[in-house]
This record gives structure tokens, sequence and C-alpha cells, in this order.
């Protein structure tokens, strides 16, 4: 069974606001429907992919959000404008993608940096580490410090990317050396005060989902309640290790917090394209318009060390995906019954969000937007 559809069939993610640059840095907030109602694309939170040419930005972006196999990535083209893509998978995960070619000068006057860095979230900084990373180091300052003049909000993520290629020992070596390197330069330049974050990554393994994760999460406001809701969750049902995710991305944005392993998180993954692989083939009627995710979405899956996979639907976005002990899950009533509970909690922060949302004047000028 294969995980990937084709792009034109991905459910809920809208792609291709291509525009050339440099005439990409104007447009107009355009509107786009979320669980939330419409959110105006000016506001939801920016990511920005930058780094050298082939360093592996657009294929990110593809793998991750619009489910093309890693294989298919080596016929991509170089990217030679701006791609500003929209992502709308889940009421929480709402927000914009800008894919920026390789060759790109920050001393051409088209450059606008106040409005690409101003209402940028989170800069991620991709490095080729299969490649002599000199220049990408030079460029990640030159960004970096850039990026920092205009917006000192922004979160700095740094991708160690094609690490596949690499054996375990150079993989850690690559990461000391790019993060000695990186925070030295910023140092030298008395700019202490920018934090950088280094991840291992690679298309062919979960790491870049696991990434990803990681970055989504930190432009979450209600990540504190969420991870709290888990916590008491998985403390009175004797889970050992919960995830909230996405289903459509499969980027979890929450977890317990207990410390993550990627064999659980893989795990989890897994779990969750078997589940969408069998309803899609099983589960959907001829004579009904369903989904493959729907209410009714429940899995467990036994394994063979006495471990248990447990996913349920949390709304028509999210799952809920938790790793137990087989004895634990002698008290099944109790677990369902403490699900309930955290459904119900999450859709009061939903609420919550949706309220605050419809309070606020430039959400709702763009609802109002034609
Ligand atoms: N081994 C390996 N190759 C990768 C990985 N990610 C991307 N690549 C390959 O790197 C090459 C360049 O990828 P692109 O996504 O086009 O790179 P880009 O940074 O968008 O390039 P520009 O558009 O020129 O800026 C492709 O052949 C990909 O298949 C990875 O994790 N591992």
């Amino acid at each position: 069974m294969s995980s990937y559809g084709a792009e034109s069939d991905h459910p809920h993610g809208s792609y291709s606001v291509v525009e050339s640059f440099p005439d990409a840095y104007d447009y107009g907030p355009g509107e786009e429907e979320g669980a939330l109602g419409s959110i105006g694309s000016e506001s939801k939170p920016r990511i920005v992919l930058m780094g050298l040419r082939r360093s592996g930005k657009s294929s990110i972006s593809k793998v991750v959000f619009h489910k093309l196999s890693p294989n298919e990535t080596l016929f991509l083209e170089s990217t030679s404008k701006v791609v500003k893509d929209d992502i709308s998978n889940s009421s929480f995960v709402q927000f914009q993608i800008w894919d920026f070619p390789g060759q790109i000068d920050f001393f051409d006057p088209a450059f606008d940096s106040d409005h690409i860095f101003g209402g940028c979230g989170a800069l991620i900084f991709v490095i080729d580490a299969q490649d002599d990373y000199r220049d990408a180091l030079v460029r990640l300052h030159q960004t970096v410090t850039r990026a920092y003049q205009v917006n000192q909000s922004i979160k700095f993520e740094v991708f160690i990317h094609k690490v596949d290629g690499l054996t375990d020992d150079r993989k850690i070596e690559a990461q000391r050396d790019i993060h000695q390197h990186a925070t030295e330069d910023l140092s030298d330049a008395g700019l202490e005060g920018i934090h950088l974050s280094f991840y291992l990554t690679s298309i062919y393994d979960h790491s870049i989902f696991e990434a990803f994760s990681r970055v989504v999460q930190k432009l979450i406001p209600q990540l504190p309640t969420l991870e709290n809701l888990l916590n008491i969750l998985i403390s009175n049902s004797g889970i050992e290790k919960a995830f909230l995710f996405d289903v459509v991305s499969k980027i979890y944005i929450a977890t317990d917090s207990s410390p993550v392993d990627m064999q659980s998180y893989e795990l989890c993954c897994d779990m969750i394209d078997v589940v969408i692989d069998v309803s899609c083939i099983y589960g959907l009627r001829d004579d009904v318009d369903g989904t493959a995710y729907d209410q009714h979405s429940l899995s467990i899956i036994r394994l063979n060390n006495g471990t248990i996979l447990y996913l349920r639907e949390v709304n028509r976005f999210l799952a809920l995906v938790c790793l137990l002990r087989e004895d634990v899950f002698e008290r099944q009533g109790l677990i369902e019954y403490n699900f309930h509970c955290f459904r119900e909690a999450i859709q009061e922060v939903f609420d919550i969000r949706r309220k605050a949302m419809m309070a606020t004047p430039s959400s709702a000028s763009a609802r109002d937007s034609p």
C-alpha cells in the first residue's frame, strides 16, 4: 500500500501560488476557507524556506505537504520564482510556506526584506550536508542577520539536510561543525542574542516530518495548553506516549512532555498511513460521498512486543495516536472515557480560538473581503 497520492489528489492542501520574482512581493490578501472560517492569507503565520541552490528546499515542501514521493524529487526543476504555498490542512496548522530560489540576492533592490521578513514566523535555512557547506554557512549568516534586523521575533531553524548519505558519525560531526561555525559567526558579529535551532533531516525517512513538526509547533500559540491536556490524558490512562497529529501532513502539532523517540514517531506515522489506506480501500461506500478519515475513524493495532497502537479521531483534521502496554489496555473503558474528556477539551480550545478570531478586526476584514 502506498501512502503517496498524486499531487492533485491532495484533499486539503492548495498549491501553486507561483509568482514571478520580484513581483512576488506584492500580493493582496487572499481568502482561505479553513475549519475556523475564512482566514486571509496575509494573516497566516509564514514559514520561509531559504538556502543555496539544490539544497533541497522545494523537495522538503513537496514531500511534507504534497505527498510527493522522495524519488520523484529527483526530477524537480530548479525554482526560479518565489513559490507561495497556502497550507490549510488543519485548523491548527494553517500557514504559508514561501520557497525562495537558491540564487536570491539580498542586495537586489527588488528584494523587499521588510515585507518578506516582517510577517515571517519561522525561517528555515536548508544546508546540503552532502556538499561542501562553507558557502552555505556564509549565506546562513547573511540571511539571519538581515532577517533579524527586520524582525527580532523570527524563529531561526537550520535543517542540516540530505543526511541519508552520511554515516552516524559524520552526521554528528556535521551538526557539531555547522552549529559551532554558525554560532561563532553570530557572536563575532555581536549577535549572541540570536538563537538558532538545528535539525538533521532527510526526505527519505521520517526526520523531515519530525523536524517540520517541531518548527510548526513553535508557531502554535495553544501549544502549552495542548501539551498539558495530553499530559493529563496519559497520566490518567497509563498511556506511554501520545501525539496529536495533523492527519494529512503527518505533522504532530503537540505531544506530551516525555521525550520523543524517532521510533515511536515513525510507528505512529505508519499507523496513520495504514488506517487511511485501509479505509480508502475497504471503508468507502460507493453510494455515499465520504472520506477515508471521519468521526468513525478508530484503530487498535497490537504489536508482537506487547505494545498497542491506538488511534482515535479528534476532529476532521486531527487524530490522537498513542502507544501503550497491552496490560494497560485491559482498562479500555477508562481510556475511552478519558479520551472523550480530552476531545471535549480540544473542542473548547478550538471554540476559544474561533471566538477570538471573530473578535479581531483583521480577521473580520479578511472574512468580509470579496
Ligand atoms: N539524498 C537526498 N537528496 C535530496 C534530499 N532532499 C532533496 N534531495 C535532492 O536534491 C536535489 C535538489 O532538490 P530541490 O528541492 O530542487 O532543491 P532546491 O533547494 O529547491 O533548489 P533550487 O530550486 O535550485 O533553489 C533533488 O535532486 C532532490 O532529489 C534528501 O533528503 N536526500
